[in-house]
């Protein structure tokens, strides 16, 4: 329903009479009396209004435009880019969608000068879309900005599962050590992030470290981070975002493992070194989740590339198979003690006994989109909070996790335990490896037998991230 006046213009659209008048709904155009076009541009497909060059002191308006549905899988871009120029846009709708001033894409072009402009493309994230995402509608968008690779931006596209660590380690590292402003264009899913931040804090930084402001183009399977602090929402990929918010801080934490601990890469066939390591205890830091239990195992055992193929639904297919196993045993109960502080220095309060279903921690609303696992956690609030239940059978686990669904209700479910907390420390009982897998924002950390993991959260940054 309609809450504010509509907006109205008198003028051209391409060099031809019209008028436009925008409302909730979007930008509504009429050219000609009687039998004369009338189009709208749905408002949440609006980019954003800038200032076209050619006509001084007109706009253009930055729009997305849905591609015919692509086949599944095959790659292709769901938008692709249009823009409209229109010397006198009605006023509310400029006031709206009127870039900020702090972002490097559409500022003066001699920015260029002293701030470095990177856009990654990480081909492997959510179902392969990036490339074509890339092709179709961010570089268009770019282009209509006036940016061009090689002289505004560089462009690095993935080609193995170190890539972001290795460009962020050999680009973006030493100019931020050496202050320089750096802007970063990044089309990944939580995966791309979490890559740049461990790489960015595992390695020295100088005094003069200048953190790059990042914007994500949210193109994984979960898009965790996108979808909780507001970069997603509209119909733009994250443009919008990109060309309206404001760089924030992005609140991360912190997870020391014992010795031993190894990430496991190639659908979990190849083990890795952490990246990090404090007092010879591998470290790992996230800007999303760390959990055990249940949601370690379906994030792990989904992330092949056969699952992949089925974008987000490839969570709930891991989590059938774990609740409900194929040879109808139960599902499994992770043994360990799980304990939490409430306050920095207080007490370790152990949680439940020592059979768990869910243990998991986190800075964020929606693990995925509509799947709000932590109701009361707002954007970049910084806030760790748990969220955990015992040793369930696989209906009661069910259920409780649909309700997850429904806005978070699971946290209302006496059966669930959720609170803010410090830190949390789990000590694993396990015999079994594959019941000692922990996710930290996706990646899968296997903890060694009778190993423990800490978290908590730090006050060091990495990088800002765009929002709004
Ligand atoms: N060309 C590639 N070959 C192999 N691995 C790649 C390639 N490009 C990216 N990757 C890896 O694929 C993973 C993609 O993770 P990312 O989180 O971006 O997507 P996702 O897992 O689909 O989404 P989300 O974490 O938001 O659910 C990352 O670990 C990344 O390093």
């Amino acid at each position: 329903m309609s809450t504010q006046k509509p907006s109205l213009a008198k003028g051209t659209v391409e060099g031809k009479p019209a008028t436009l008048h925008f409302d909730d709904h979007g930008l509504h155009c009429s050219r000609g009396q009687g039998n004369g076009t009338e189009w709208t541009i749905q408002k949440q497909n609006i980019i954003s209004v800038t200032q076209a060059d050619l006509l001084k002191d007109g706009h253009s308006l930055l729009y997305t435009v849905e591609n015919a549905r692509p086949k599944d899988g095959d790659g292709a871009s769901p938008l692709s880019f249009e823009s409209m120029r229109a010397p006198h846009l009605p006023p509310r709708l400029a006031k709206e969608f009127k870039p900020s001033e702090q972002c490097y894409w559409v500022g003066p072009r001699e920015l260029a000068s002293f701030v470095k402009g990177h856009v990654i493309i990480s081909t492997g994230s959510g179902t392969g879309l990036a490339s074509d995402i890339f092709s179709q509608l961010v570089e268009p968008v770019l282009h209509n900005l006036g940016l061009f690779a090689g002289e505004h931006f560089s462009t690095h596209t993935t080609s193995s599962d170190t890539s972001v660590a290795q460009y962020t380690r050999d680009f973006i590292l030493p100019d931020a050590n050496d202050g320089v402003q750096q802007s970063v264009l990044l089309l990944s899913g939580d995966g791309g992030i979490v890559d740049i931040v461990n790489t960015l804090l595992s390695e020295k930084r100088t005094n003069w470290f200048t953190k790059p402001k990042i914007s994500l183009l949210p193109l994984g399977t979960g898009n965790a981070l996108a979808n909780s602090s507001g970069i997603t929402g509209d119909n733009t990929m994250g443009l919008r975002t990109m060309l309206q918010g404001t760089p924030k801080q992005l609140p991360l934490f912190r997870a020391i493992f014992s010795p031993g601990a190894r990430l496991l890469v190639n659908e979990g066939r190849e083990e890795r070194p952490l990246q990090g390591e404090i007092d010879d205890r591998p470290v790992a830091h996230g800007a999303v989740v760390c959990s055990w239990g249940h949601h370690a195992t379906l994030v792990a055992d989904s992330d092949t590339t056969e699952y992949r193929k089925f974008g987000a639904e490839r969570f709930k297919m891991a989590a059938m198979e774990a609740l409900f196993p194929s040879d109808r045993s139960p599902p499994h109960a992770y043994k360990g003690q799980v304990s939490v502080r409430r306050s920095g220095e207080g007490a370790w309060e152990v949680i439940g006994t020592n059979e768990h279903g869910y243990v998991l921690a986190t800075f964020v609303n929606q693990l995925e989109a509509g799947f709000t696992i932590s109701p009361a956690s707002k954007p970049l609030d910084g806030k760790l909070r748990l969220v955990h239940f015992g040793n369930l059978n696989g209906q009661e686990a069910m259920d409780v996790m649909s309700k997850a669904y429904q806005g978070g209700k699971h946290v209302e479910d006496e059966r669930v335990g959720y609170k803010e907390i410090e830190a949390l420390k789990i000590v694993f009982e396990e015999e079994e490896a594959r019941w000692r897998r922990v996710c930290v924002d996706g990646k899968i950390v296997r903890v060694e037998k009778g190993g423990c993991v800490e978290v908590r959260p730090i006050e060091d940054g990495a990088f800002d991230l765009v929002a709004r």
